[in-house]
Order: structure tokens, then sequence, then C-alpha cells
């Protein structure tokens, strides 16, 4: 038996398959990363527009990228930078563990308990059908709500532990909606990083 083994979760549900490592990078590793992240990333607040209206982006992105394929969703079309070599060492530890090779890397830093990630899914046509998402958090914890889009009974809630390592796999992106809720606590920031494939269209 491997004692050093993470205590991985696995939650099989209707068209979706989640796996969740809460202590995927000790907590020691977690807040280097967050420290160095915070500070070394080119922070955008991009302007969104829905429904004809425009907004500021209710948190603060980056994207990296192997190539220079650039990626839209909300009407933004973001450009990528050079990965640095601690974005590829997560990059090679989330893709030993998940067995995925990603391409692609979304950041965003939720500044305080105003910033936000409305309900959506990760279903751009680039990502291909059923992608795999693997989505590293630091900083401060924040809950992740997600519900399917028709099975009103099936809604829930992951809390994302500091150095943790969430998985979305299967039919999730198509079936189920996720989000990054408000809150009126006072709450220190929040790193999040999604390892995405983008295949060429
Ligand atoms: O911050 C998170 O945990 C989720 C981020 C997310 O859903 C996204 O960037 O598409
Ligand atoms: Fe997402």
């Amino acid at each position: 038996m491997d004692l050093f083994s993470e205590e991985k979760q696995h939650f099989i549900l209707p068209n979706a398959e989640l796996i969740y490592v809460p202590d995927f990078f000790n907590t020691q590793e977690a807040s280097n990363y967050f420290r160095i992240i915070k500070d070394q990333t080119n922070w955008q607040h991009d302007d969104i527009t829905v429904f004809g209206k425009t907004y500021k982006q209710p948190r603060l992105t980056a994207l990296f990228g192997e190539t220079n394929q650039t990626y839209s969703y909300s009407n933004i079309t973001m450009h990528p930078e050079a990965f640095t070599e601690d974005l590829l060492d997560i990059k090679s530890k989330v893709e030993k563990f998940s067995d995925e090779k990603f391409n692609t890397l979304l950041i965003n830093l939720y500044r305080d308990g105003s910033d936000s990630n409305g309900w959506h899914a990760d279903n751009e046509k680039e990502l291909g059908i059923n992608p795999i998402i693997a989505s590293v958090s630091f900083g401060e914890e924040r809950p992740f709500h997600f519900k399917h889009r028709t099975i009103k009974s099936e809604r829930h809630k992951l809390i994302l532990a500091h150095g943790s390592l969430l998985l979305m796999k299967g039919e999730m992106q198509h079936y189920w909606l996720h989000q990054i809720a408000k809150t009126k606590r006072n709450i220190e920031p929040r790193i999040n990083l999604t390892f995405r494939k983008l295949v060429t269209l």
C-alpha cells in the first residue's frame, strides 16, 4: 500500500465525472506558487460583453499557451504568453496525475469576495468534444458550485482547498454549469489555474 498517496475523491454523476485531490500540493508548495504567480503574472482586466452590455470582468486573468493560438469566450479574445518554468512544473505534475496532455492554461485571480465567475460551461468549440479540464487552486478557499442543466436535483458544491486539484471529465461541459459565486465575507485572494487542451479547428 502506498502510504503517501493523496486522498483522492471520485464523483460519478449523471453526465459528469469529477476527481478531487485536496492536497495535490502541500501547504508550503501551494503558498510558494500562490505568491510567485500573484507577483509575476501580467494580469489582464478585460471587458466582457453580455447581451449587448459591456462590463469589466469581475476578476483578473492571464493566458499561457504552447503555441500562439488565441482563446475566445464571452466576446474576449485572449493572446497567450509563453509558459514560465513554474507553470511548466505545475503542468507536468497535473499531466502525470491525469494521464493527459494540456497545451493551454487560463489563470483567474479573484482579488476578494466581490470577484466571481458566473454560471457557465467550458464548451468553446476549440476545446473539442468532452474536454478534460484540470483546475488547480491556490489561496483562499472558495466554493465551486455545479448544477445539471436539466436535472434540477443535481446541484452540488465542493470547497476548493489551497493546493487542490479538480479534474472535470466526461460530458460535464455539455450537461452541467459551474460558478464561483460572490461572497460578502471579508476574504483573501484566490488564484485558480485551469489547464485545457485546445485543438485547431
Ligand atoms: O475558479 C474556478 O475554480 C473556476 C474557473 C473556471 O470555471 C474557468 O476559468 O472556466
Ligand atoms: Fe469554467
